[in-house]
C-alpha cells in the first residue's frame, strides 16, 4: 500500500475524489483504499504500486472546482507533512496579514495627503498618459508618460515588480486597476495588469504606489519553497519546524585568523560556526562586535573555498557587511538597486560592474535596437480587432504579400499590419537575445565574486533565485520575521545568525499578525530551544563600564565585561570648557560623570497628546533636553557626538524644532538601534499621574536607549510615573549607586 497526498482542496469530499480521478486519470478508482482529508489536503491510500503514476497524472487537474496538487509519499511522513504544512500556512497567513496591513496604511496616506505631496514623497506619478504595448505573459501591457511629450518623469520609489494603482479623478475607487511594474525608464513605467480598464488608455492619469507586492510574494515563495523542499533545505526545514534538533555543532580548528583584533569569545564563536553543520546563533550584545564576527566566518568560509550569500533585514545593515568586506579583501558583490545602496559603494552593485561587460553591453545594444525598431512600429497599424477581423498574423502576412484585402480591411491596412507583425517579430527576437546576453553576463559576474552580499527581500529576486551556496550568513537576524529569513535560508546549505533578542524585534505593522507571532524571530526562538547551538560575545567595544552594567546584569546574565579601551572613557579626553555650562546644568553635564538620570517628577513637566497624535509629547523636557544639548555644543562638543533620543515620535519632532544643530542626530529609539554616540541624551516623556508608560513597558526598546551612548548617558525623565514598571525602579536604583540621580 502507497500513499498520494492532495493539497489545496476547497471543500471537497472523498466522492470528489474518485470521480476525479475516475475523469481525469486512466486509473482504475477501485484500487484507491482508505481517503483521509485534513482541511485542504488529503492522504490517499492507492494499491497496486500505482502512487507514482496516479500522482502525476491527478497533479494539476481539477477536483470538483480546484486545481489541486498531487504528489506520493510514505505513509509515515504524513504526521510530519501536518506539522510542517501547518507551519507554512501559519506564516503565510501572518505575511497576508501583514501585508494588508500595509495596504490599508497606504489608502490612509492616499486619503490624507494631496496628489503633489505624495509626488514630492515619491509615492506618486501624476499627469500621465498610458498606451497600449500589446500582451505579454504577466497581462495587458501599458505604458505610461508624462503627458507632455518628452518631459521626464519626477524622482521616484517607484520600482519594477511593485504594485501600483492607476486612477483618473478618485485614487480611493476601489475599482481602480491594479498592476505590477515591469520595466522603468527616465520617461515611461511600463506596467502588466490582469484587469486593465479602458481609461488608462487615456490622459490625466495618476499612478500611486500600492503595496510593495513582491516583499510579501517573496516571503510566501519561499515557504512553498520550504514546505516543497527535498535535500538539504527538507534537512533544514525540519529543524525550523520543530521535526528534528540541529547538530550539535564541533568546534572547528582554524590555522589562521583574519582578523588578528578577535576576542577569544569572538573566536570561539567563528570556531563553533564553522564547525556546526545545520544552523549556528552568534548571539551579540550592543557593542560586542556581531558584524566582525560573522565577517571572520564569511572569510574562513572563502578560505575553504565555499560560496557565501550575506543578508540582512535593511540596507544599511547589508552595506555595512559589503564595507567589512571590502576592506578585508574579500570578492564580495552587492545585489540590489543601486538607488538603496551607500553611494561609496555603488561601484560594487552587480548594476554597475555589469556595466563593463562586453555581453551586458551588447546586450544594451540590442535592446536600443529593439526600441527604435518599436518606434518605426508606430508608423505602421496595430492589427487590433477592429481591423484583424479574426484574421491570424500568418493569414494577415499572406494576404500583404499576395497584395490583397479581406473582410472589408483595405489593402494599405493589411500592409500596415503585415509589417507591423514582423517588425513585432523582430523586437521579440531582439529582446530575447538581449535577455540572453544580459543573463550570461550576470552569471559570469556572479561566478566570480565568493560572497553575493544583499538584503533578505532580494534574496528572493531571480538574480539569485537559482543560485545555492555552502553559507548562507544572516545578519542582525532578530530584525527580520521568520518569513523574511526564510528567503536566504531557502538557498543555503548551512545558516549563520547574528542578531540579538534583547533589542527590539523587527518592525510588524499589522497588530493582528505581531500577536499571533510574527514578531517572534527565529533567532530567538532556536536560541531558547536549542541553547546549544548558540555562542554569546562578551567583550564590549563601546560603553563605558557603568553605562554597560545595568543592561548586562538585566538583559545578559551579567556575562558582557568591557574592553580596557572603553572601560573607563569618559567625555574628559574632549576638554571641554566646562566653565560654559549653565550653573544648574553643571552637575548633569560634568564630563567625570558617565551616568545621570534626570529626574523631573518634582517640576511641572506633564506630558501631552497633540490633537489627532497617537504618540506622546513633554514640551518641559524637550526644553531641558535642548538647554543640555545646547550647553554641551557651546562647550565644545562636536555635534556628530551627540544623538538625543526618545521613544515617541511626537516628542523626537519637538525636539528636533527646538534644537538647532546641524549633524547633532534626533531619533526615535527604534530608530537608532545599532548605532552610538559619545554622549546619548534619552528623553522618556512619560508623566502622568495615572503612572501609565505604555509602550515604555517593552524592556526591549529601553535596552536599546541604555546601550547606544560611549562616555556619557543622560536619561530624563519622571520617576514618579516610569517605577511603576520596575525595571525603571531598578534602574534609578542602579544610578543612585553608580551613577548620580539629579532631582530637579
Ligand atoms: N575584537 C575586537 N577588537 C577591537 N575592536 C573590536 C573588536 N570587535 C569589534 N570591535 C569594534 O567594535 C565596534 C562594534 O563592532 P560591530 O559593528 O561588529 O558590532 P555589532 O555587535 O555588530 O554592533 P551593534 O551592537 O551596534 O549591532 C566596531 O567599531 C568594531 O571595530
Amino acid at each position: 500500500m502507497s500513499n498520494i497526498l492532495i493539497t489545496e482542496l476547497k471543500n471537497q469530499g472523498p466522492g470528489d475524489i474518485l470521480d476525479a480521478i475516475g475523469g481525469e486519470t486512466d486509473i482504475d478508482p477501485g484500487i484507491i483504499g482508505n481517503i483521509d482529508i485534513n482541511g485542504s489536503r488529503a492522504l490517499v491510500e492507492v494499491n497496486n504500486g500505482k502512487a507514482e503514476e496516479l500522482a502525476t497524472q491527478l497533479n494539476g487537474k481539477k477536483v470538483g472546482h480546484s486545481r489541486v496538487s498531487v504528489r506520493n509519499i510514505e505513509e509515515e511522513d504524513f504526521k510530519d507533512i501536518e506539522t510542517i504544512y501547518d507551519y507554512v500556512d501559519r506564516f503565510k497567513q501572518l505575511v497576508e496579514l501583514e501585508r494588508e496591513q500595509e495596504m490599508r496604511e497606504h489608502e490612509e496616506s492616499i486619503r490624507t495627503l494631496s496628489g503633489k505631496q505624495r509626488e514630492a514623497e515619491g509615492k506618486a506619478i501624476l499627469y500621465l498618459r498610458g498606451r497600449d504595448e500589446g500582451n505579454a505573459l504577466e497581462g495587458k501591457l501599458v505604458k505610461f508618460m508624462r503627458q507632455h511629450k518628452g518631459e521626464p518623469l519626477p524622482e521616484t520609489e517607484i520600482a519594477v515588480g511593485d504594485l501600483v494603482m492607476i486612477s483618473r479623478r478618485d485614487p480611493l475607487l476601489s475599482d481602480n486597476p491594479t498592476g505590477t511594474v515591469v520595466q522603468k525608464t527616465n520617461y515611461s513605467v511600463t506596467v502588466a495588469f490582469d484587469q486593465p480598464r479602458s481609461f488608462i488608455f487615456g490622459e490625466g492619469l495618476r499612478m500611486d504606489l500600492y503595496v510593495n507586492d513582491i516583499t510579501y510574494q517573496r516571503m510566501k515563495d519561499a515557504l512553498t519553497r520550504v514546505e516543497e523542499a527535498t535535500g538539504r533545505l527538507a534537512d533544514l526545514r525540519n529543524i525550523m519546524v520543530g521535526l528534528r534538533s540541529p547538530k550539535e555543532p564541533e568546534k572547528a580548528e582554524v590555522n589562521q585568523w583574519f582578523n588578528k583584533e578577535l576576542n577569544e569569545s569572538q573566536k570561539e564563536a567563528v570556531a563553533y560556526s564553522l564547525g556546526a553543520e545545520d544552523i549556528h546563533l552568534i548571539h551579540g550584545p550592543p557593542g560586542t562586535g556581531k558584524t566582525t564576527t560573522a565577517i571572520e566566518v564569511i572569510e574562513q568560509a572563502v578560505e575553504a573555498g565555499q560560496k557565501v550569500l550575506a543578508t540582512a533585514a535593511s540596507n544599511i545593515a547589508v552595506d555595512n557587511m559589503l564595507d567589512f568586506l571590502l576592506d578585508r579583501e574579500v570578492k564580495a558583490v552587492r545585489v540590489g538597486h543601486p538607488a538603496r545602496v551607500t553611494p561609496q559603494l555603488k561601484e560594487h552593485t552587480l548594476d554597475s560592474l555589469i556595466e563593463q561587460n562586453k555581453q551586458y553591453r551588447k546586450s544594451e545594444e540590442l535592446r536600443a535596437q529593439a526600441i527604435e525598431k518599436k518606434e518605426e512600429q508606430e508608423e505602421f497599424t496595430y492589427p487590433s480587432g477592429k481591423y484583424r477581423r479574426g484574421m491570424s498574423n500568418t493569414k494577415i502576412k499572406e494576404l500583404a504579400e499576395e497584395g490583397g484585402s479581406s473582410r472589408g480591411v483595405s489593402k494599405d491596412k493589411i500592409q500596415g499590419m503585415a509589417r507591423w507583425i514582423e517588425l513585432q517579430d523582430e523586437i521579440e527576437a531582439l529582446f530575447e537575445e538581449a535577455d540572453r546576453l544580459r543573463e550570461e553576463a550576470v552569471n559570469e559576474i556572479l561566478e566570480t565574486k565568493q560572497v553575493i552580499c544583499t538584503t533578505n527581500s532580494t534574496a528572493g529576486s531571480e538574480l539569485v533565485e537559482n543560485r545555492e551556496f555552502d553559507l548562507v550568513v544572516i545578519d542582525e537576524a532578530t530584525q527580520s520575521t521568520e518569513p523574511s529569513c526564510l528567503i536566504p535560508i531557502t538557498h543555503g546549505k548551512k545558516i549563520v545568525m547574528a542578531g540579538d533578542h534583547r533589542q527590539l524585534p523587527p518592525t510588524v505593522k499589522s497588530r493582528k499578525a505581531a500577536d499571533q507571532g510574527l514578531e517572534d524571530t527565529l533567532f530567538e526562538r532556536l536560541a531558547e530551544k536549542y541553547p546549544g547551538i548558540k555562542n554569546m560575545l562578551e567583550i564590549q567595544y563601546r560603553m563605558h563600564e557603568t553605562i554597560m552594567a545595568f543592561s548586562n546584569e538585566q538583559f545578559y546574565d551579567g556575562i558582557i565585561s568591557a574592553d580596557e579601551s572603553v572601560r573607563t572613557h569618559t567625555l574628559e579626553d574632549f576638554q571641554l570648557d566646562i566653565n560654559l555650562f549653565n550653573n544648574n546644568l553643571t552637575e548633569i553635564l560634568d564630563p567625570h560623570k558617565p551616568l545621570v538620570f534626570v529626574d523631573t517628577s518634582g517640576r511641572d513637566a506633564a506630558e501631552r497628546i497633540r490633537q489627532g497624535s497617537t504618540s506622546k509629547e513633554n514640551p518641559e523636557e524637550a526644553l531641558l533636553v535642548a538647554q543640555m544639548a545646547d550647553n554641551l555644543l557651546r562647550s565644545g562638543m562636536r555635534p556628530e557626538n551627540i544623538a538625543v533620543i526618545s521613544p515617541y515620535k511626537d516628542q523626537v519632532d519637538l525636539l528636533d524644532r527646538k534644537i538647532d544643530a546641524e549633524n547633532l542626530e534626533i531619533k526615535s529609539v527604534d530608530g537608532f538601534q545599532g548605532r552610538e554616540k559619545e554622549v546619548v541624551i534619552i528623553s522618556l516623556t512619560r508623566s502622568n499621574k495615572n503612572r501609565g508608560i505604555g509602550f515604555l513597558k517593552d524592556v526591549r526598546r529601553f535596552n536599546v536607549s541604555l546601550t547606544r551612548a560611549e562616555r556619557k548617558l543622560i536619561v530624563v525623565g519622571d520617576s514618579s510615573t516610569i517605577t511603576s514598571h520596575e525595571i525603571y525602579s531598578h534602574f534609578i536604583d542602579y544610578v543612585r549607586q553608580k551613577g548620580r540621580v539629579i532631582e530637579l
